[in-house]
């Protein structure tokens, strides 16, 4: 109940263009009931051969009812879709606006395929709250008030009579419909789910499910997922059939019943043949708004589940929150980092123990060590994707965490061992660092980047995960997106791992033209061109074990000489 009061509370800025909503939709089923008994009560009437003009006030009454249905429904759409349209442009919104401080620490947990789900089969899930939960109840308890109403100024045994029917069909049957579905919506649900992320595993790994010659076997899966689906559709098909059924058999019942209670106040002269008539189609235009309840426990039990889903997001703590005064990034961005500790959550080994080193700006450093000595973690700290558990890092001074984190990364440049690009064209994958750029900084930027050949191609699509271009022209387009950002420091995170070898030696080119006078910390395990570090910081099970210039650490005969001659020795024979 708590997620259902908390989607209220959502909704809750809509109430009166819910409420008139409602009204609308109750004065829309009203005019079906009038019409149908201004119907009756005409073809009644004129079944006993009145003057014409004892009809002109039904044939008023069909011909304003006729219309008015029609106007109120098309209102009662307008409004109710505008409440719906509304409701999704904020659930979208607020969705992201809760995702974007959670990446990455927080979502690794979840896989794509959920949270694309969550984001599309949720979002649009809850946007029927009002249409298909809220709004039903209301108009069937309106018009079933209104029933009551009219029958009780003929009879108090009709009105309890219809009060029991309404009753059952309002309640009872979806109640029954519910016990009978249970399950079912969210086990349709949690299929889609699974299909979600198959289909995306798919898409992604088409490649490996070739090579390894597991396609069939994923396909099996995605098969077996739909056929899964299907079943519990089915299933939900046959239980909205049996609902339907079982809220026309209460119609017949209450109709039977209502005849039986007023038939005899005819020769009592309480109800005259005609009235009879009108009630009649009345009880039977009546139900018509019972027919979605049952339905409506069903969207409930679906809208409860996305919203504990989605609130499982947006109740998720950030890793990472900007203070409520950040401080202005300092001019001076000297790096003082000190006894640096960090451990992943779920582990209980640490991928950083006691790290301190300084960098002073535009100083290039290097930090080197094999495969899990921690490199990359250093990097998620300096971006702040996670928080240190012990020790600092500071700029100019100033513990990071005092800054705003898009400022930070704003002010730090990254190129990473893999450049996503989106699918998009060159142009948009570029303003991503500098919305404001123009097309000639953008043209500087890919031709400083080595990729003059490009700035003739802004506008070309780059494919699915920048598939239309090769590894070499990724990673210069995320250079390119480094220049656009006009950082004063930079890291380079295996930037160059990718690529081959003449590729990988013109891009350093390129890296090192670009980061001439900025701050440059360098994290890689592959040795090459170590003479121009600054310093050399080498990484070993989280520790620093050994730092210097290269020559001194080839004197040296520690980690990094060995690194340094398994590395070249293999290079020799291989
Ligand atoms: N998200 C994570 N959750 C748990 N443990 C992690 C996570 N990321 C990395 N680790 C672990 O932390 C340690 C350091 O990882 P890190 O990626 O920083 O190493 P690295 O030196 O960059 O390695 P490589 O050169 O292979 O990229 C490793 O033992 C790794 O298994």
């Amino acid at each position: 109940m708590k997620t259902f009061f908390r989607l209220i509370a959502l909704v809750k800025p809509y109430f009166w263009w819910m409420a008139l909503a409602a009204l609308i939709g109750f004065a829309t089923t009203g005019s079906g009931i009038g019409l149908l008994m201004t119907s009756a009560y005409i073809i009644a009437k004129a079944a006993l051969q009145p003057p014409m003009v004892t009809l002109q006030l039904g044939i008023a009454g069909v011909r304003f009812f006729g219309l008015a249905r029609g106007v109120f429904r098309y209102i009662e759409r307008l409004i109710s879709h505008n409440i719906t349209f509304k409701i999704l442009a904020k659930l979208r919104l607020w969705f992201y606006d809760a995702i974007e401080p959670l990446a990455p620490a927080r979502l690794m947990h979840f896989k794509s395929g959920d949270l694309l789900q969550r984001v599309v089969d949720d979002i649009q899930s809850l946007e029927n709250i009002y249409t298909r939960v809220l709004g039903p109840p209301l108009t069937a308890l309106l018009v079933a008030a209104l029933m009551w109403f009219l029958l009780g100024v003929y009879s108090l045994q009709a009105a309890l009579l219809i009060l029991c029917f309404h009753s059952l069909a309002g309640i009872g049957v979806p109640l029954l419909t519910r016990q009978l579905s249970r399950g079912l919506s969210v086990g349709i649900m949690n299929r889609k789910a699974e299909q979600q992320v198959l289909a995306l595993d798919l898409f992604q790994g088409i490649g490996e499910l070739q090579l390894y010659g597991q396609l069939p076997a994923h396909l099996a899966a995605m098969q077996s997922a739909e056929s899964g689906k299907l079943q519990l559709q089915r299933k939900n098909a046959i239980i909205e059939g049996l609902h339907e059924s079982l809220t026309g058999l209460l119609m017949n019942g209450a109709l039977i019943a209502i005849l039986w209670a007023l038939i005899p106040s005819i020769s009592t002269g309480v109800v005259n043949g005609i009235s009879l008539t009108v009630i009649t189609l009345a009880v039977m235009a009546s139900f018509e708004p019972f027919l979605p309840l049952p339905s409506t426990l069903k969207h409930l039990e679906a809208d409860q589940l996305a919203g504990e889903r989605l609130f499982e997001i947006l109740d998720a703590k950030p890793e990472t929150v900007a203070p409520l005064t950040p401080l202005p990034f300092p001019a001076e961005h000297s790096i003082q980092v000190e006894q640096l500790s960090f451990t992943y959550p779920g582990s209980d080994t640490k991928a950083l123990d006691r790290l301190t080193f300084t960098v002073l700006p535009g100083e290039h450093i290097a930090i080197v060590g094999p495969s899990g000595a921690g490199k990359s973690t250093i990097t998620s700290l300096f971006m702040r994707f996670w928080n240190s558990s012990e020790g600092s890092i500071s700029i100019g001074g100033h513990n990071i965490t005092l800054f705003d984190p898009e400022e930070l990364r704003r002010q730090i440049a990254l190129v990473s061992q893999r450049t996503y690009l989106f699918a998009e064209t060159i142009r948009e994958n570029l303003t991503l660092a500098a919305p404001d750029a123009t097309d000639d900084d953008l043209k500087k930027a890919l031709t400083a980047a080595g990729l003059s050949h490009f700035t003739a191609k802004l506008d070309e699509w780059c494919g699915q995960h920048g598939m239309k271009l090769s590894g070499g022209e990724r990673q210069r387009i995320a250079i390119a997106r480094v220049l656009l950002q006009h950082a004063p420091i930079m890291i380079l995170d295996e930037a160059t791992a990718n690529l081959d070898g003449v590729t990988e030696r013109e891009v350093t080119q390129t890296l090192n033209a670009i980061s001439s006078g900025k701050t440059l910390i360098t994290i890689t395990h592959r040795l090459k061109a170590m003479e121009q570090y600054d310093r050399i910081l080498v990484l070993e099970k989280g520790k620093i074990v050994e730092q210097g210039l290269h020559r001194e650490l080839m004197d040296g005969n520690g980690l990094y000489r060995r690194m340094w001659e398994l590395q070249h020795v293999a290079e020799m024979t291989g």
